[in-house]
């Protein structure tokens, strides 16, 4: 039997949701016994089970906890209430260039983030040039970041986080801002990993995207896991239309499914 290498049980995320900026607005709201904070779930209760090999597509409209779950199973926030175990190494597009200095040019932070994602130095040395291919930013390598756009900093993030050898790789769609011709050539290193038989945890509002990378699908809403299953039955319960469908319904973890609308982005 295949090792687990993603085990998450019951895992609960909450945050503070604060109604007031400054601390006199908090003070007056005191005052009038009104409600300064709210707490909320950003993940509830959730739990499954990824096995090595297996490319989970994570959906959910926006705020229904993806980032959230992702960055639990990434190791970057703990969870407040159950447990996320995981086994191998762990890479990927999270918080792309969050490690990013503003000041240094985009080879030094190569190095840099390389660095951050556990890649030795003779790994970081064999790669580079390959890294550097692949971001593909020309003349800008040798720029500060601070003068890249987004899409910049995204193709050295992710041209670094794709190269490291990882036994389990997140992609979160939302960070991928390059552009159609970057996202291609992503889109084929996706596969490249997969056929590796690394796991992947795929984060897309994508379906097109999803159905030809994954074999399961998880949905979120409300940072309740409502769907965990097949891909097209997940991506049914994302369509656009009101009325729920019949049949949309289904059960997960022993939980009934309800049906999810919303806007979906296009396919790459
Ligand atoms: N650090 C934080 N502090 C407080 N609230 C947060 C924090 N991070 C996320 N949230 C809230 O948690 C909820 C879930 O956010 P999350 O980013 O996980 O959703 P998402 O499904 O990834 O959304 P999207 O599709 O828009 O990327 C949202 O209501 C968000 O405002």
């Amino acid at each position: 039997m295949a090792a687990n290498f993603i085990e998450v049980r019951n895992a609960t995320k909450t945050f503070r949701m604060q109604y007031h900026r400054s601390m006199k607005q908090m003070a007056i709201a005191k005052v009038k016994g009104q409600r300064t904070h709210d707490v909320f779930n950003a993940v509830d209760d959730v739990s499954f089970t990824v096995e090595q090999g297996e490319a989970i597509g994570l959906m959910g409209l926006n705020g229904s906890g993806k980032s959230t779950l992702l960055k639990l199973v990434s190791g970057v926030m703990r969870p407040d209430a159950g447990s996320v175990l995981t086994r191998g190494r762990i890479a990927g597009l999270i918080a792309t260039g969050a490690g990013f200095d503003p000041l240094l040019t985009g080879r030094e932070n190569l190095w840099l983030q390389a660095a951050i994602l556990g890649m030795s130095e003779a790994e970081t040395r064999r790669k580079f040039d390959e890294i550097v291919a692949f971001a593909n930013l020309g003349k800008f390598l040798e720029t500060p970041v601070t003068y890249y756009s987004s899409g910049m900093k995204a193709r050295l993030g992710f041209a670094v986080a794709i190269h490291v050898d990882s036994d389990i790789f997140i992609a979160d769609e939302a960070l991928a801002v390059g552009d159609r011709p970057f996202k291609r050539k992503c889109k084929k290193k996706m596969d490249e990993i997969k056929a590796s038989g690394t796991t992947i945890f795929y984060v897309s509002h994508s379906p097109g995207a999803v159905r030809d990378l994954c074999s399961r699908v998880l949905v979120l809403e409300k940072g309740r896991l409502v769907f965990d299953g097949g891909v097209d039955e997940g991506i049914q319960l994302l369509k656009y239309d009101d009325k729920p469908k019949k049949g949309a319904a289904a059960t997960a973890g022993g939980a009934t499914v309800t049906n999810v609308n919303g806007d979906l982005e296009e396919d790459v």
